[in-house]
């Protein structure tokens, strides 16, 4: 992540709860995108941590961060063993790779040269097969093997948004960007549930659910810093707030539109 994206996401964190939703472990995340100020959920939304809340329901002054909701828990000394056995049927796939992601497995085939790919689809579609509570998903050269409970990206959404107490609110509209296909539960989370909408990132035009595309990182930095400064102006109402669930307000009022325009622009 850049140091310009950093800012700007920190800023929209500051003025509305943020998170980022991941397929990769909690804690890569949380060491790759260094912010205090997010939630975080990894393994596709199985493991959900947030900042410490204190009484009045602001962010606390520790860098610590709570663990709040692990609904595939019981399921990690089978996902550690579902590692261990891929890493021995993969080691002779040339080019595979096996990542464990806490609450998933990832098996990587973007480098695996000819036809190998289909040798790591087949491995897991085997190891799978032998287990009724497991289930193969697939992402950008990548299967991955995760428990099977109903949940995924949406529905770690929806518990984000009920859980900060914001599912009541009115006039509260949730905002996703992703580019992966594991997105796609999110945005159609959103739609269906018509608590706000998804933006795809792709510079391909393809079936979604997101309501808007943009093309690409920059896209989405422009975007985020139109949220931020619509978030100064007298439209947002959450100004009128001290704090709330993991942002404060500052910066001063400035003219501005709603997070959709600032989506058009
Ligand atoms: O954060 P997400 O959009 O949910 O992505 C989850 C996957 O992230 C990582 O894979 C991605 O980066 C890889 C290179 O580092 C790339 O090969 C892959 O195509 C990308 O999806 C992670 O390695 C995977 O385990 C996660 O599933």
């Amino acid at each position: 992540m850049s140091e310009e994206m950093r800012d700007v996401v920190r800023s929209v964190a500051r003025a509305f709860p943020t998170a980022i939703i991941s397929g990769r472990g909690r804690e890569k995340v949380e060491a790759f995108v260094q912010l205090k100020e997010l939630f975080y959920a990894g393994s596709h939304g199985m493991d959900i941590a947030g900042p410490r809340i204190d009484a009045n329901g602001c962010q606390g002054s520790g860098n610590e961060f709570v663990t709040a909701f692990q609904p595939a828990a019981h399921f990690r000394p089978l996902i550690d063993d579902i590692y261990i056995q891929l890493q021995q049927r993969l080691k002779e796939v040339p080019g595979s790779s096996v990542e464990h992601n806490n609450f998933c497995v990832s098996a990587h085939f973007r480098n695996c040269p000819g036809e190998a790919w289909q040798d790591v689809i087949s491995a897991v579609e085997e190891l799978v097969a032998q287990h009724d509570d497991l289930r193969m998903t697939r992402g950008r050269k990548v299967v991955e093997v995760r428990p099977k409970v109903d949940w995924h990206k949406g529905t770690a959404l929806s518990h984000l948004v009920d859980a900060l107490g914001l599912a009541q609110e009115p006039d509260v509209v949730a905002i996703y960007v992703g580019d992966d296909h594991t997105d796609e539960d999110a945005f159609r989370t959103l739609e269906e549930t018509r608590r706000g909408f998804g933006i795809l990132v792709s510079t391909r035009a393809k079936p979604t659910r997101a309501r808007y595309t943009v093309r690409d990182p920059a896209c989405v930095k422009d975007f985020l810093s139109g949220i931020v400064e619509w978030s100064k102006s007298d439209n947002n109402g959450w100004r009128a707030k001290p704090c709330c669930n993991g942002w404060s307000m500052n910066g001063s009022a400035a003219a501005g539109s709603g997070p959709e325009e600032a989506m058009q622009q």
